[in-house]
C-alpha cells in the first residue's frame, strides 16, 4: 500500500480558494486552478495572488495552473473554491476529468439562487458518488496566511472522512475540527453573510456597540432556527462555523459582506459597493434565497426580510432598521418576532 499523502486540487484562485491552497500545499503536493492564466504563473513565480492577497507570501511549493483537467487529472481529494453562483458549471465542466469517488470538499458560503440548493446538494447532483462535506469557520483570508491563529471545521457525511482530510487542512496555527454536520455548518456559512450585511449598515449607520451586539445575537437565533429547519444540529450553530463566523463576519473590517451593508447606510447601490470591491460577497445573493426558503419551511426570519427588501427591494436601510424596531419584542427564546 502506497504511504503518499492524497493529492489536493483547489478549484477557484480568489482570497479564500489561494489561501486554502496554499495551506494544503504545506501539507501535501496541491495544485489551484485559477481561471486567470497570469494569476496562475505569478503563484508559480512569485508565490503570491496580489490580485487577491497583495504581496503576502504563499507556501512556495504550490503549484498553480490554468487548465482545468490538468488541475485534478491526479487528485485524491477536490476542493471547490469558486464562488456559488459559478459553483455548478466549474463542476460540470471538471466532472469528467475527476477520479471515481474522491471526496469533494466546499469551502462556499453561499446558496445557489435559482435552485436555492446547498452547495453538497449540486456535488450530489453533478457528481453522484462522491463524498460531500465543507470547510467552514471564521476564516479571514488575509489574516489565515499571515499566520494569525484561527480554527474551521470540515464536516462530512462520514467521520472517518472528515479525519482523514483533516490533517491536510490544519496546521499549528490553523486548528481544523471534525463534524458530520454537513447541513449545519454549510447552512451557517452562507446564512451569517446576510446578517454581516446587516450589521454593516447598523455600523454605517453609526448606531453604536450596543447596537452591533442585539442584530449579532438575533441574527445568531435567526440563523439556527433555520438552520435546524433544514436539517442542521443546534449544537452547530452556537460553534465555530456558526457563532464563529457570526462574530468574525460581523465585526471584521475585512468582512466584504459588512462592507457591503456600510456602502449601503453610506448612499452607495449594491452594484457601485460590489464593483468597488471586486470580490465576491455572497450574501448579497443569498438573501433573496433565505427569504423563500424560510417562507417554505416557516421560519419567522425578521433580520433578512428586511435585507432582502433592501438588497433587492429598493428598501432604504433606515426604513430597515426602523421597521425591526417597530416590532414588539416577544419572549427572548420561544418567542417569534426578533
Ligand atoms: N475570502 C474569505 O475570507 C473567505 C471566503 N469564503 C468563501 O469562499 C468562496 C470563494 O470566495 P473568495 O475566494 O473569497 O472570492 P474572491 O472574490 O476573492 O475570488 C473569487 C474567485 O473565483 C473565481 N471565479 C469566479 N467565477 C468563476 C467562474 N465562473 N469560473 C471560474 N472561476 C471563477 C474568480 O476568478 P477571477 O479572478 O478570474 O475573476 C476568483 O479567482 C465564497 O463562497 C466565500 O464566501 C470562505 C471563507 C473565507
Ligand atoms: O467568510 C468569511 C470569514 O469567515 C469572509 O467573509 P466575507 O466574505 O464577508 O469577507
Amino acid at each position: 500500500m502506497s504511504s503518499r499523502t492524497p493529492n489536493v486540487a483547489v478549484l477557484g484562485g480568489g482570497s479564500w480558494g489561494t489561501t486554502v491552497a496554499s495551506i494544503c500545499a504545506r501539507n501535501t503536493r496541491t495544485v489551484l486552478w485559477s481561471r486567470n492564466a497570469a494569476a496562475a504563473d505569478e503563484i508559480n513565480t512569485q508565490h503570491t495572488n496580489s490580485r487577491y492577497l497583495g504581496d503576502l507570501p504563499l507556501t512556495d511549493t504550490l503549484r498553480s495552473t490554468a487548465d482545468i483537467a490538468e488541475a485534478v487529472s491526479d487528485a485524491d481529494v477536490l476542493v471547490m473554491g469558486v464562488p456559488s453562483q459559478s459553483f455548478r458549471s466549474v463542476l460540470q465542466e471538471v466532472a469528467e476529468h475527476v477520479r471515481p469517488w474522491i471526496p469533494v470538499v466546499s469551502l462556499v458560503k453561499g446558496l445557489e439562487q435559482s435552485s436555492r440548493m446547498r452547495m453538497t446538494d449540486i456535488v450530489q447532483a453533478v457528481m453522484p458518488g462522491h463524498p460531500a462535506g465543507v470547510l467552514a469557520g471564521p476564516n479571514i483570508a488575509r489574516e489565515v496566511v499571515q499566520g494569525f491563529a484561527a480554527a474551521a471545521t470540515i464536516a462530512m457525511p462520514d467521520h472517518g472522512t472528515a479525519q482523514m482530510l483533516q490533517p491536510l487542512f490544519g496546521t499549528s496555527r490553523f486548528r481544523v475540527y471534525t463534524t458530520t454536520d454537513v447541513v449545519g455548518v454549510e447552512v451557517a456559512g452562507a446564512l451569517k453573510n446576510v446578517f454581516a450585511i446587516a450589521t454593516g449598515i447598523g455600523d454605517g449607520l453609526n448606531a453604536g456597540d450596543n447596537t452591533r451586539a442585539m442584530v449579532i445575537t438575533r441574527s445568531l437565533r435567526e440563523l439556527a432556527k433555520l438552520g435546524t429547519a433544514m436539517g442542521g444540529q443546534t449544537e452547530t450553530f452556537a460553534g465555530l462555523a456558526g457563532m464563529g463566523d457570526l462574530i468574525a463576519t460581523c465585526t471584521s473590517p475585512h468582512s466584504r459582506n459588512r462592507r457591503v451593508g456600510i456602502g449601503l447606510a453610506q448612499g452607495k447601490t449594491v452594484e457601485e459597493v460590489c464593483t468597488e470591491m471586486g470580490q465576491v460577497a455572497e450574501g448579497v445573493k443569498t438573501s433573496g434565497v433565505v427569504v423563500k426558503l424560510s417562507a417554505e419551511l416557516g421560519v419567522d426570519m425578521p433580520i433578512a426580510n428586511e435585507m432582502d427588501a433592501v438588497l433587492n427591494n429598493g428598501q432604504p436601510v433606515e426604513e430597515a432598521y426602523r421597521g425591526l424596531l417597530r416590532q414588539r419584542p416577544g419572549h427572548e427564546v420561544h418567542g417569534d418576532a426578533w
